[in-house]
């Protein structure tokens, strides 16, 4: 297992206000495939806002549709209260991808990929100043992977690539930072290690949208939720409001996975709660008794499971 620490930076007080909102968006593919039909949903500054949905649903086309990497065919998106376009030229937008999105037999060293989140900072030359160089020192501090630097990217765990992507967008300085299901592949350790670097990037103000399969993650490290339901938004709003059974189920639909446990199965006395559980295929989220939205209860018991898998 990765023991792996992140370094706490120093606390500035959290920014409320316009982060990220996504008015009326939709996207169509080349090949006719409309992914996603009339997003709308806003995030405010100093939040981790969670994007659930089942495979296919559109997470990632929502992630590139943000960074302009496919064409809009409806709506707008305005970040830090720039149009995307103006936002994304300043680099306030970072984005984590998924691992499948990177070629990881691309010959390139750690060091060289951290630096990659500062280029929008430099000049065409992309001639580095010490300025550069330090942040990407900072960087890979505080994810724990200075060790690595001259490591080929190619050669690290699926951990690790996790974290020196994490390092390249926290080189950028970007303001709203989009991963892209960062604890897929990833031990207990790691994830709780990147929950807390995320904690503290919202202390300082910024935004972050994580789309994620492990819900059982969600209520433990999310303010917000964003629910995608046929390529739309089924909900958006705090964890407490919308991240509740009754639209999990809709969202995922026959994918979820769903137990619950009472009675003799659960108790040996006359306790007459019960115990739910969804799960994607990650982490599940537990309910305690019936229509409870959230406990704190379920975090140890998730991480065991994972830990033991
Ligand atoms: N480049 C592409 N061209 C055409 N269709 C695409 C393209 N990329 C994705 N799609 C389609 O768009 C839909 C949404 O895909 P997307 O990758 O955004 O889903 P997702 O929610 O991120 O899924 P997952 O949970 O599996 O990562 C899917 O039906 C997918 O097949």
């Amino acid at each position: 297992m990765n023991q792996v620490v992140l370094k706490k930076a120093p606390k500035e007080a959290g920014t409320s206000g316009a982060g990220l909102a996504v008015d009326s968006v939709t996207v169509s593919y080349r090949n006719g495939l409309t992914a996603l039909t009339n997003v709308n949903f806003s995030i405010p500054r100093g939040t981790i806002t969670a994007l659930v949905g089942v495979n296919g649903s559109g997470k990632s086309t929502l992630f590139k549709a943000i960074m302009g990497f496919v064409p809009l065919a409806g709506g707008s998106v305005s970040i830090m209260s720039l149009p995307a376009r103006q936002a994304l030229t300043k680099n306030l937008v970072a984005y984590v991808p998924q691992a499948e999105e990177v070629d990881w037999n691309f010959p390139i060293l750690v060091e060289d990929v951290v630096m990659m989140g500062r280029y929008g900072h430099m000049n065409f030359l992309r001639i580095p100043s010490s300025n550069d160089r330090r942040k990407v020192d900072e960087a890979l501090e505080r994810v724990g992977m200075s060790a690595y630097r001259k490591r080929q990217i190619g050669e690290l765990s699926g951990g690790q690539k996790k974290r020196v992507f994490l390092a390249r967008a926290l080189a950028q300085e970007g303001q709203v930072i989009l991963l892209d299901e960062p604890f897929t592949g990833v031990d207990v350790t790691t994830e709780e290690a990147i929950i807390a670097l995320l904690r503290d990037l919202r202390d300082e103000g910024r935004v972050m949208l994580v789309s994620t399969h492990n819900l059982g993650s969600v209520p433990e490290f999310c303010d917000r939720a964003v629910l995608l339901l046929n390529r739309t938004v089924l909900a958006s709003g705090t964890t407490h409001d919308v991240f509740t059974r009754d639209n999990l189920e809709q969202t995922f639909g026959g994918v979820l996975r769903h137990f619950v446990l009472g009675g003799s199965a659960l108790h040996d006395d006359e306790d007459a709660r019960s115990v739910t559980v969804l799960t994607d295929d990650e982490r599940p989220f537990v309910l305690y008794g019936d229509k409870a939205h959230s406990t704190s209860g379920p975090t140890s018991a998730a991480s065991e499971e994972k830990g033991g898998s």
